[in-house]
């Protein structure tokens, strides 16, 4: 069970009393890493080919990006361009080919596997295109894996996860579906379960892959009016990808991906910003 569980959250458990990786922060020794103040996110000349030589699928071609705490970006741009592989990278699902990612000072590139995981867990929701929910578990207790899988909480602490858990999927809109299991959500309730999940933990850094595609206006009002206030509330900084206006609308930049390349007014006014900030 949570071998499949750490996969429904992308793998993002962290090993019970180990020392988390935010202890060592091996990143702010290093020269030029240390962020400006207020910036999360840092993505410096970064490719991304999968696959080798004429065969490589170049999905990502010298992306420079950052994302300020608190902020909510989106990026926008057809099916095929680089979207999920941007967020993957974001997410620290998959790494570079080239260039470099800095999260919260960290330069992830130099972390092992289980840093990574480790800072994952710590640091970061992800609300998957793909629901990716435990089939075995209710509703309440597949939004309190990214808890769960921490270790095991009793008591109080348990109580007011359960409390947590059940607010927030209350307010997308489930109120009633606490108890179901995934099988008898539809795919819009289950899609809403991801995203409460992604915000059980609190997390710094939310990366949401089309999170509201198989949600009505309603449900997407819901979802824009919760990912607001956890930004005023807690400052959580989102990265979201999206088709639709009206959640492009409800972002503080929008960032549009053509074949790979951040193109137009948004990259160049991210360029001129990472000069600025040196
Ligand atoms: N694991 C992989 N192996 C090979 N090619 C991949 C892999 N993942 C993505 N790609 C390719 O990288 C490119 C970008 O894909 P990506 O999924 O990031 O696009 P997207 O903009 O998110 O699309 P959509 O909106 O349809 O999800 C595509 O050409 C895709 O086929």
């Amino acid at each position: 069970m949570r071998g499949a569980a750490m996969d429904a959250i992308g793998g993002s458990g962290t090993t019970p009393g180990k020392e988390r990786p935010g202890h060592e922060r091996p990143g702010h020794e290093r020269p030029g890493q240390i962020m400006p103040l207020g910036e999360l996110v840092r993505l410096s000349g970064v490719h991304k080919v999968y696959g080798r030589g004429l065969a490589g699928v170049h999905a990502l071609n010298d992306i420079n990006m950052h994302v300020g705490r608190g902020e909510l970006v989106a990026i926008c741009g057809p099916s095929g361009h680089g979207k999920t592989c941007l967020l993957n990278l974001i997410s620290l699902i998959e790494t570079v080919s080239e260039g470099s990612v800095v999260i919260d000072s960290l330069l992830t590139s130099t972390l092992s596997g289980q840093a990574r995981a480790d800072l994952r867990g710590e640091l970061i929701g992800h609300v998957f295109q793909a629901f990716s929910l435990v089939p075995a578990l209710s509703a309440l207790d597949n939004v309190l894996l990214p808890l769960t899988l921490r270790g095991r909480i009793k008591g109080t602490a348990l109580a007011e996860a359960r409390a947590l858990a059940g607010e927030l999927l209350a307010r997308v809109g489930l109120k009633t579906q606490t108890h179901h299991f995934p099988d008898r959500l539809d795919a819009s309730q289950r899609q809403r379960v991801t995203i409460a999940r992604a915000l059980v933990a609190a997390p710094q850094l939310v990366v949401a892959d089309e999170a509201t595609s198989r949600l009505d206006n309603g449900s997407i009002r819901l979802v824009m009016d919760l990912f607001a206030a956890q930004q005023r509330e807690h400052g959580t900084t989102f990265v979201i990808s999206t088709r639709d206006q009206r959640q492009v609308s409800r972002a503080n930049r929008t960032l549009q991906l053509n074949e790979g390349r951040l193109c137009g007014a948004a990259a160049d006014t991210a360029r001129r910003t990472l000069r600025a900030q040196g």
